[in-house]
């Protein structure tokens, strides 16, 4: 979304991020069972919840819309400048750069110097009940942890800290006390190891197999077991049908094919225990901390009821829990892009601009036609499907790895790839950039240039969030503080109409941003600015080009013409 940004792939992202209707299928793949116990103290019942002073709940509700899937929308008239929804986040994590800089509670950021108050203070104060203050810290104590790691003790790597004893409660007991936070943090501790072991093999081996920043990296799978991966699986595995037919339309196969074409891969490469000997850079670590504590997190949760987004009190429409902002404590509703990362890609390798006569200039993106090919395995590697592909698999391994070593210390069930993707996918595709200075209205406004004045210092997941769709002329700003992410309307908003925020900056020409949402979001942009102007773009070209024409008739709902 917008910040969503910092989910672009493979490199560290620029801006932004992604959601499909709901699936009850998809629900019961995620009944996640790590082995922590849920907390029972953590339900939060109808009658806790509150209402605004006013006496209202939050001004929207959630509503299908024709091609951009579900999307809020307003149930009366909106001011603007009011806030019409704030909301908490079910997972985060703060980037390695800043993570003895951030408060892990409250996002609270100081350059200057370290925090004292240590997350591992806590994973320790259990097991070692003797503590002694630690008069070079300002007053804060040292733990046996540090005694113990001077006693040649397996060294700790996770360096999160709190700016106060108040937000190391607040945070050991949103994680569900005292033994699933010391859980929580030996698994981090293990991410963090693995990482740093896996970076010290890939300097003394190969160095060349880092993932590269820049935009014609190196591939984050290496060909040769890209080559094995999809070797087998575009030869044999003929139930799917894909990558061979040169009849191939990728509009004819369904979510459904996809998803089980994308099950064999994962089923393959787990079953042959290939090693992912991927250098994740920074950005995909954080992604695997952001997915452990979705797992952790998400385990200790108790499975609450779908909302019917028929029912005008669904849950996106009360305000409960944590002070006064919407918290929704599941990731089973929320969209994961999967399945569409892959048809986007497909779409991309078979589709191609219209010859040169008379129409050169038309973007791609709103003239396809097909050209039946087959790729080579080399350009399904280097694709950026395969890239992505590559880094996901790179993230399950290391994450496996963590996972296992913190299960022989604390109870955690095994990991399954299917458990993973369920939040990878989710997580990846609608996680907010935490960005500091946080944005704050209404001087907010993405225009080039915002972000360079702030750092990422994390990433977070806002699950009431998750339904504002994009468009490039939004009626919805963010603003952040602390924790808590506000959502604020930029003008009047009369009641029933949509809601939008941007995924990202939008002042560059529609082509841009369209091929730029399509890249890294999967999706054409189908909002009133982009019909418009992709309408007035293909006028020009209207006698010259009818196949751009068909395409942006499409694009507008209308019926089709043969192209
Ligand atoms: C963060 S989600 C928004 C909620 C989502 N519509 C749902 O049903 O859960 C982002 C996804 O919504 C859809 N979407 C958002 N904005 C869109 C737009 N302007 N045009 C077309 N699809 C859009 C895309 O499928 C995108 O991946």
């Amino acid at each position: 979304m917008d910040t969503l940004n910092k989910h672009l792939e493979p490199q560290r992202p620029p801006k932004q991020q992604s959601l499909l209707p709901f699936d009850q299928a998809m629900v019961s793949s995620l009944k996640i069972n790590t082995g922590i116990e849920p907390d029972s103290k953590r339900v939060t019942s109808a009658s806790e919840m509150t209402k605004h002073e006013d006496g209202q709940y939050f001004p929207i509700n959630i509503r299908q819309v024709p091609g951009r899937g579900r999307g809020f929308f307003a149930t009366r008239n909106i001011a603007q400048g009011e806030t019409v929804l704030k909301a908490a986040p079910l997972a985060w994590t703060i980037s390695e750069e800043w993570i003895k800089n951030v408060c892990l509670w409250c996002f609270e950021c100081n350059y200057r110097r370290s925090y004292p108050i240590k997350a591992r203070d806590v994973l320790m104060e259990a097991t070692n009940s003797a503590r002694v203050p630690d008069s070079a810290n300002g007053g804060a104590t040292q733990s046996n942890c540090q005694k113990g790691k001077r006693a040649g003790t397996q060294s700790a790597h996770y360096r999160g800290v709190f700016c106060s004893e108040d937000c190391r409660h607040r945070a050991v007991h949103a994680h569900g006390g005292q033994a699933k936070w010391e859980c929580f943090v030996a698994l981090f501790d293990s991410i963090y190891n693995e990482a740093r072991a896996q970076k010290r093999h890939q300097n003394n081996a190969r160095p060349t197999t880092k993932t590269s920043k820049s935009e014609n990296s190196q591939p984050a799978i290496e060909i040769s077991t890209a080559a094995s991966v999809f070797g087998s699986t575009a030869e044999e595995q003929l139930s799917v049908g894909l990558f061979l037919d040169s009849e191939f339309d990728p509009d004819d196969i369904s979510d459904e094919q996809l998803g089980r074409w994308i099950d064999m891969v994962w089923d393959m490469i787990t079953e042959s225990q290939m090693r992912f000997d991927v250098l994740l850079d920074s950005y995909h670590q954080d992604i695997v901390c952001l997915v452990a504590n979705g797992l952790c997190l998400r385990s200790m949760t108790p499975i609450l009821p779908v909302p019917d987004i028929e029912d005008p009190d669904c849950v996106v429409s009360r305000k409960f829990g944590d002070g006064d902002v919407a918290r929704e404590e599941f990731l089973e509703n929320i969209k994961t892009n999967e399945t569409e990362s892959l048809r986007a890609w497909l779409h991309h390798l078979y589709t191609e601009s219209p010859p040169a006569s008379g129409s050169a200039s038309v973007p791609a993106t709103i003239a396809p036609i097909r050209i039946p090919w087959k790729p080579t395995l080399s350009q399904i590697a280097h694709s950026r499907w395969g890239q992505a592909f590559g880094a996901a698999a790179a993230s399950y391994a290391l994450l496996e790895r963590a996972w296992k070593t913190t299960a022989r210390t604390h109870q955690l069930n095994e990991l399954t790839h299917s458990q993973f993707r369920a939040v990878y996918y989710r997580e990846k595709a609608n996680s907010f950039g935490i960005w500091d200075p946080p944005p704050t209205y209404p001087t907010w406004s993405l225009q080039p240039g915002d972000n360079q004045e702030r750092e990422c210092i994390g990433f977070a997941i806002y699950p009431t969030a998750v339904y504002f769709n994009h468009s490039c002329a939004p009626n919805i700003s963010k603003a952040r503080s602390g924790r808590t992410m506000s959502f604020v309307s930029n003008r009047a908003i009369c009641r029933d109409e949509e809601l939008f925020i941007s995924y990202g900056s939008v002042t560059e020409p529609v082509s841009e941003r369209r091929s730029r949402l399509s890249e890294y979001f999967f999706f054409d942009c189908a909002c009133d600015r982009c019909i418009e102007e992709t309408a007035i773009t293909v006028s020009a070209y209207a006698s010259a080009s009818a196949p751009a024409a068909a395409a942006a008739a499409k694009l507008r709902g209308e019926p089709q013409a043969d192209v």
